[in-house]
């Protein structure tokens, strides 16, 4: 994607770095507020190396933990504000299915969280689902509930619209650039594969990459890389699990036999094929994704296997495609938004926990905020790096 010469001069307000969609939001609204933003991104645009590619990802207001349930009308309202801007739609209301076992606490806390919110929702019995959703089978001792605003995003037509319109704002995009060191100060020095770049402040939101960055500021977070598989399965009768049949999105809790949530969308994306997948992957470093470790193994498919024929009796119970992702976890699988303990003009977004997409246009606004002194409009405290004891290297 070609630069735009628009920021004139090259000291900008806020270098951002990592044009994946948080990186893109916090861009987009930098530019928004008039500033002089340059994005930066090591590989040339689009592509499928990060977190953020693909075509669907899920928006959704149930959450265990309150405080993304907290955020979501704000991110609602800012991607219904994108697609106006954009002139495209990006979101597709599907509803939302939650299986739980009945008096698991994690389905207790997505209730009560809906309810604390006033999220509109539905309770069904394992009886009532069937007969709802052709296609889903619950069993005894479980039970669900269903979210009918969630829905999908089109996840690389959010992503370009997102970069589109902060190009079209006056930022500057450079792709094909990798930093390769940060020099901390009242203005930052950074120093990329291309050239030198001046900052009064900057972004880091490198996704899987954010540690490799962070090593030389003295800093190393408990985020760990991992590689995850995203899975297609077909249906056995063509359109029974798509738009037509009005089949939702799903989340199935985790259990004793899938120590992780399971989730899926409705067939879209690949016709015929619904994407089911393990919401867990094994460890990697992101510059080796497709290494395979030796005698490797894929506990995740076996998993999704049995839960597909379980569950979704009218799908084949062997991927059809199987392609790659990552995610950057943290411990608790709260993100980090916060200023560097010891640079405070350096932010980092970090650690989205393979959950951060549909949240993505309001902890853009949070970075922006941070980055420029303002205070953050929504409440950082659970993602404040101080949570991790110790994580502060000595060595700098
Ligand atoms: C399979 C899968 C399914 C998911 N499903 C959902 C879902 O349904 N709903 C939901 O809300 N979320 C979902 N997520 C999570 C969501 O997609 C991620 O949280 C989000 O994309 C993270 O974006 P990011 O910008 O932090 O990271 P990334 O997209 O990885 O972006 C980081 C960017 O930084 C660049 N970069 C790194 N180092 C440098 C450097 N030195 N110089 C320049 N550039 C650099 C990278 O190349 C990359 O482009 C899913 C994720 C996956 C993988
Ligand atoms: O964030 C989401 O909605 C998806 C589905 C649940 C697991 C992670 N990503």
């Amino acid at each position: 994607m070609a630069a735009p010469s628009s920021a004139g001069s090259s000291l900008y307000d806020a270098i951002v770095v990592g044009a994946g969609i948080q990186g893109s939001f916090t861009a987009y609204h930098l530019a928004k507020q008039g500033r002089r933003a340059l994005l930066l991104e090591q590989f040339p645009l689009p592509h499928s190396r990060g977190s953020s590619h693909g075509q669907s990802r899920i928006i959704r207001s149930t959450y265990p933990q309150p405080h993304y349930t907290r955020m979501m009308p704000e991110c609602y309202r800012l991607w219904a504000q994108l697609e106006a801007e954009a002139g495209t739609q990006l979101y597709r209301r599907t509803g939302l299915l939650v299986l739980g076992a009945e008096g698991s606490p994690a389905f207790g806390a997505c209730l009560q969280s809906l309810a604390q919110h006033r999220v509109p929702r539905e309770l069904l019995s394992a009886q009532e689902l069937p007969q709802r959703f052709p296609g889903v089978r619950a069993y005894r001792g479980e039970t669900a509930v269903f979210e009918p605003t969630a829905g999908v995003l089109r996840a690389d037509k959010a992503l370009r619209a997102v970069q589109d319109l902060f190009l079209q704002a006056g930022g500057a995009l450079q792709d094909g650039e990798k930093v390769v060191a940060i020099e901390p100060g009242p203005v930052v020095t950074v120093r990329t594969s291309a050239g030198v770049h001046r900052a009064g402040s900057l972004v880091i939101t490198a996704g899987p990459w954010t540690n490799k960055l962070l090593a030389p500021l003295g800093l190393q977070l408990p985020l760990q890389p991992l590689r995850v598989s995203v899975c297609y399965w077909k249906e056995k009768v063509p359109g029974t699990y798509g738009s037509p049949a009005r089949f939702p999105c799903f989340l199935s809790l985790s259990t004793s036999q899938a120590p992780h949530d399971i989730y899926g969308l409705p067939a879209g994306e690949y016709p015929g094929m619904v994407k089911v997948c393990y919401h867990h992957g094994r460890p990697v470093d992101p510059d080796e994704r497709d290494r395979e470790p030796e005698g490797s193994a894929l506990p995740d498919i076996q998993i999704l296997r049995g839960f597909v024929g379980q569950y979704l009796p009218g799908l084949e119970p062997e991927p059809a495609v199987v392609e790659s992702c990552m995610y950057t976890i943290t411990p608790d699988e709260d993100f980090v938004l916060d200023r560097h303990p010891q640079f405070s003009n350096i932010m980092i977004g970090a650690g989205f926990s393979g959950h951060g997409f549909k949240l993505a246009p309001v902890v853009g606004k949070v970075l922006c905020e941070l980055s420029l002194g303002q205070a953050p409009s929504c409440n950082v405290e659970p993602f404040r790096i101080q949570r991790f004891p110790g994580q502060r290297r000595a060595a700098l």
